[in-house]
């Protein structure tokens, strides 16, 4: 076999019995602050921990002597890479890894808007610009709207408007979308661009906090009006947001969720900051919710979809 390399960043939490070695030799506080970098070669066997410019520490070894189940939880190919379950009841399924190179592939095919274009390159200078939605989960967000028909829709998160205009713009001219945000300040940039969209006449801009909006359209009596809704705000409250949401959406809508991997550590047993665990216990009572079909989508920082039965 050729002497392929992959290399696989694996978040704190995700250990290898190989790992287990490195981390002593680093001490439990070292090895559980960083996210690492495996180079995964055919050769003899060794752990190499390095640190990187990153401040990553990139271990080397391969498997080709190693006989634990461990070695097919990642292979490669020149041009491929891809994780295998670890339960091989999945029949060695393989599931394609994003990689930065395969990433900007994907981002290459998303047809995006000039408008959002200019409305991400525009807040890629603000704080917290990393929170909106990726291209390619607004590219779906809009899609689920179109799949649904949708005419009436809540987003709970606004911050600068890209993703309540990815939705605004699939909208039909008649369409409703309400819009959550208790930060005037991005609300002003969303508002912005709502106008250049030609888009404002569609969206209801709720300054406030969320509960309070959806509350209120609770008591209006529009219950069971709205066709899909995105949660994106405070995430220990998804399930508040939720709860009103289900009530708000009606038979056969959608309900989206954001960020429902949290950067993998939802799947760490070694995390369990607030947000992780409020996000992982959310996860799982979905899992449970018979009210809802659910799918998790790992896309952006994983949404979930959910449908109301
Ligand atoms: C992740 S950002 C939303 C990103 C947005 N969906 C996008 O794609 O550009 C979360 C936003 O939720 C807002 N937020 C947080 N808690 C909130 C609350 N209780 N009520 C209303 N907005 C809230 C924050 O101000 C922030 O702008």
């Amino acid at each position: 076999m050729a002497n392929s390399s992959i290399n696989l960043v694996l978040h704190q939490g995700s250990m290898l019995p190989h790992e287990l070695p490195v981390a002593a030799l680093l001490g439990p506080s070292c090895f559980h602050s960083f996210s690492s970098t495996w180079a995964i070669t055919n050769g003899a066997i060794h752990v190499s921990p390095q640190r990187g410019k990153c401040s990553a520490i990139c271990y080397r070894f391969s498997f080709r002597k190693c006989t634990c189940k461990w070695k097919r939880l990642v292979r490669s190919c020149s041009t491929s890479e891809f994780v295998l379950a670890s339960d091989e009841n999945y029949g060695n399924k393989q599931v394609v890894s994003l990689t930065p190179r395969l990433y900007d592939y994907v981002l290459k095919n998303v047809r995006e808007p000039e408008i959002l274009r200019q409305l991400r390159q525009e807040t890629a200078s603000m704080r917290g610009s990393q929170m909106q939605v990726s291209p390619d989960q607004a590219q779906l967000l809009a899609m689920l709207v179109q799949i649904l028909g949708a005419e009436r829709c809540i987003e709970v998160g606004v911050y600068t408007g890209y993703s309540s205009l990815a939705i605004a713009l699939v909208l039909p001219d008649l369409g409703h979308l309400v819009a959550c945000e208790r930060d005037a300040k991005s609300l002003d940039v969303a508002k912005k661009y709502y106008q250049l969209a030609g888009v404002s006449h569609k969206v209801d801009v709720k300054l406030g906090l969320a509960m309070d909006s959806l509350e209120s359209l609770i008591l209006n009596g529009e219950a069971g009006s709205y066709d899909f809704a995105f949660i994106d705000a405070e995430k220990r409250m998804n399930e508040k947001y939720f709860e009103l949401l289900l009530q708000l959406v009606r038979v056969g809508g959608l309900i989206v969720i954001d960020n429902v991997l949290w950067h993998g550590k939802v799947a760490d047993p070694l995390v369990y900051d607030p947000k992780t665990i409020s996000i992982r216990n959310f996860n799982q009572k979905l899992m449970e919710d018979e009210r809802v079909n659910i799918s998790m989508v790992p896309i952006g920082d994983g949404m979930t979809i959910c449908r109301k039965r």
